[in-house]
């Protein structure tokens, strides 16, 4: 009788779902003397998601494959920094093939690619069997973004320091989310360099956690705040025009998420959520209709 050459509780290759983020909440309290700003932000996940598929390979180098041309498919790609990272920081020889199917448009607020270095931090976790904790992927998360450590956690948080400093919390009530982003891509640095911190109008972040915690949508609504929005707006009048529609077409609450310039909605009902898709077709091209996520949810 033969005996089976293939190897028996080794994982080969593994898939992770990268969801996209949005900022129900997001406050500036001050400029740090590293020129990064201290923030105050709840945030979540939504239903829109990149898949990361990791493949062992015998080569010791790391390949990126993505079809998407506004992405990078070298060392610039941030999929790529965290799994240079790892291997450094623990000492692994081993290669792996990084594919990336691109759902989540590039340079949008919605932390595409910080979710795609999350997800690459957990999935090589368990490809290489590292047995690293949820804490520790996000401690190695920040030095590559500060939205990274809370695409580790891919829950719901409130997000403190730089944006590294997770406290997680519940999932928010479930609603569907209407996700509209304008052609044009933002840089996260030149929206935080225009903020005019005398002049902002802080949201009230306690609030939110506290609807949140209640599972309170009414006062979810009503607690939504986002201080990068109207430096955004300043720049990109459009993203203006798309708040109005949706807030036209019945929407319970609409902001732009972190530095733009996608703007979400948030309805509790699916015949809501599509009236406002309807509504914003032909003004925007990239238009989505998904579930408010907010949990972690494992693709294998
Ligand atoms: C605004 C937010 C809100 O979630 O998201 P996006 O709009 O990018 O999705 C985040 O704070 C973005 O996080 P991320 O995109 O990871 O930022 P990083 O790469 O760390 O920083 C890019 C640049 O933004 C500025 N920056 C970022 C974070 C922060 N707390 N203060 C800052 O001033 C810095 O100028 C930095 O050089
Ligand atoms: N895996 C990746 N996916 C998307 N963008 C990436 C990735 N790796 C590097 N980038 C670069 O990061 C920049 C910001 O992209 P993204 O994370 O989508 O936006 P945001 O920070 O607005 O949420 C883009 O200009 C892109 O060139």
């Amino acid at each position: 009788m033969g005996i089976s050459l293939k190897k028996v509780n080794v994982k080969m290759y593994v898939l992770e779902k990268a969801p996209a983020k949005i900022n129900l909440s997001l406050d500036v309290l001050f400029k740090r003397p590293d020129h990064y700003h201290e923030v105050e932000m709840v945030m979540t996940t939504v239903d829109l998601a990149d898949r990361i598929e990791l493949v062992e390979i015998k080569e010791d180098q790391i390949i990126i494959e993505s079809e998407n041309r506004f992405v990078p498919n070298d060392e610039r790609n941030l999929a790529y920094r965290a799994a240079s990272l790892i291997k450094h920081k623990l000492k692994i020889n081993q290669g792996v093939k990084i594919s990336i199917e691109k759902n989540i448009p590039v340079a949008a607020g919605l932390a595409g690619g910080s979710s795609d270095a999350a997800a690459t931090l957990r999935g090589l976790n368990r490809l290489w069997s590292l047995a690293l904790t949820t804490e520790e992927l996000a401690e190695l998360g920040a030095k590559i973004g500060s939205d990274v450590s809370f695409c580790v956690y891919n829950s719901t948080a409130l997000a403190k320091g730089r944006g590294e400093c997770i406290t997680e919390l519940p999932a928010p009530p479930s609603c569907w989310v209407v996700l509209a982003k304008p052609q044009m891509g933002v840089s996260t640095q030149h929206i935080y360099q225009k903020l005019m911190l005398e002049k902002i109008n802080h949201p009230n972040t306690t609030a939110m956690v506290e609807a949140i915690k209640q599972g309170d949508y009414k006062q979810m609504c009503q607690n939504i705040g986002n201080v990068l929005e109207s430096v955004t707006l300043g720049i990109h009048p459009e993203v203006n025009q798309i708040k109005r529609l949706m807030e036209q077409s019945g929407a319970d609450a609409v902001l732009m998420s972190g530095s733009g310039p996608t703007v979400f909605s948030m309805v509790k009902q699916e015949s809501k959520a599509y009236r406002i898709y309807n509504s914003l077709r032909g003004f925007c091209n990239e238009v989505y209709v998904v579930r408010m996520l907010g949990y972690h949810q494992a693709l294998d």
